[in-house]
C-alpha cells in the first residue's frame, strides 16, 4: 500500500508504559442516557499517529473529545471505566482541566481562530498562562508557526487579523496556536474536511512532522488519507471499538468483515 511516511511499528500487544501515550479502559459514554461509547479499550502509542474511523454516529468524535474532557461540554454526559494519560486517571477528581486541555490540544473540523492578530492568536493560551514577556512570546510564536508550516506566508502581516487569512492557513493557525503550548497529544477531528486537496497535503506532511514531538489522534471519513497518514487505525462501529490494528494490517487484511465491509464502501 503507498504511504506517504514510512515509519517502524510496534505491537499494540507489547507496547511498554514508555510507548503508551493514552490508555482507554472500558471505557463507556452515556449522552442523553442513551449508550454511544460501549466500553472501548484501547493503547495509543507514543509519537504515533491513529487514526478513528467509522461511519457517521459512531462515536469517533465522543471517542477523541473524551481525551481531553472536552465531552463535558455536553451537559447529559455521563460515563464509566478510565482514560489513562502517562498513567493518571484524566477523570480523578483532582484533575486540572483547564492544564489537561492543553497536554492534551485540540483541533477541530472547522479552523476556528479568534477574532484578532495572527500573532495574539497564538499567543493566546500562553497570555493565559501569564506569560508576557515579550521575546519569549516572539520565539514561541516563531517556533509555534514554522512548525505548522505557516510561518514563511505570514511573517510580514503577523499583526494583520487572522480573519483575513485562507481557510487553509486559519487551520495551520489554529495547529500553531495549540502547539503553542507544547502539547503532548494533539487531537484532529477531521482537520481537513474544509480543504482543497493542496491544502490536505499540506496538513497530511505537516502532521508527520509534528509526531517528533507529539502523539497524534486523528478523526478522519477519508479513507485514504488514514491509510496515507495513520500508523494506526482504530475502526468503530455503533460505539463499540470493532478494530484496532497497526494501519496497513486494517486497510489491507483487515480481521474482521464490518472492517472490510466499511473500507471497501460497502457501507457508511
Ligand atoms: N448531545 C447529544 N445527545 C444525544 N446523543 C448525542 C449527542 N451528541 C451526539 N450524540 C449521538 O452520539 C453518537 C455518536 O456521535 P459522534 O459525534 O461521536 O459520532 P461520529 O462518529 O463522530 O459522527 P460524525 O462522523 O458524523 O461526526 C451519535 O449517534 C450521535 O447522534
Amino acid at each position: 500500500m503507498l504511504k506517504l511516511f514510512e515509519t517502524e511499528t510496534l505491537s499494540l500487544d507489547d507496547l511498554t508504559d514508555e510507548q503508551t501515550a493514552i490508555k482507554v479502559q472500558d471505557f463507556s459514554v452515556w449522552l442523553n442516557d442513551s449508550l454511544v461509547l460501549n466500553k472501548i479499550n484501547m493503547c495509543i502509542p507514543k509519537n504515533k499517529i491513529t487514526a478513528m474511523i467509522g461511519q457517521s454516529g459512531c462515536g469517533k468524535s465522543t471517542l477523541l473529545s473524551s481525551l481531553n474532557r472536552m465531552n463535558e461540554l455536553n451537559q447529559k454526559y455521563a460515563f464509566s471505566g478510565e482514560v489513562l494519560l502517562d498513567g493518571r486517571d484524566i477523570y480523578n477528581k483532582k484533575e486540572n482541566v483547564a492544564k489537561l486541555r492543553t497536554t492534551v490540544g485540540m483541533v477541530f473540523q472547522r479552523p476556528n481562530p479568534f477574532p484578532m492578530s495572527i500573532y495574539e492568536n497564538v499567543c493566546f493560551g500562553l497570555r493565559i498562562q501569564g506569560k508576557t514577556e515579550r521575546r519569549m512570546l516572539d520565539d514561541i510564536v516563531e517556533r509555534s508557526l514554522r512548525n505548522a508550516a505557516l510561518w514563511d506566508e505570514v511573517k510580514d502581516r503577523l499583526f494583520d487579523s487572522a480573519l483575513l487569512l485562507s481557510g487553509g492557513q486559519q487551520q495551520r493557525l489554529v495547529i500553531a496556536r495549540a502547539l503553542a503550548l507544547k502539547p503532548e497529544v494533539l487531537l484532529l477531528d477531521e482537520p481537513t474536511s474544509a480543504l482543497d486537496p493542496l491544502t490536505t497535503l499540506h496538513i497530511e506532511e505537516l502532521i508527520n512532522q509534528l509526531k517528533k514531538t507529539t502523539t497524534v489522534i486523528i478523526v478522519t471519513h477519508n479513507m485514504q488519507q488514514a491509510a496515507r497518514v495513520s500508523d494506526y487505525a482504530a475502526f468503530l462501529h455503533q460505539g463499540e471499538l470493532i478494530e484496532y490494528s497497526d494501519s496497513d494490517s486494517l486497510f489491507t487484511m483487515p480481521d474482521k468483515k464490518q472492517t472490510e465491509d466499511y473500507i471497501t464502501g460497502r457501507y457508511g
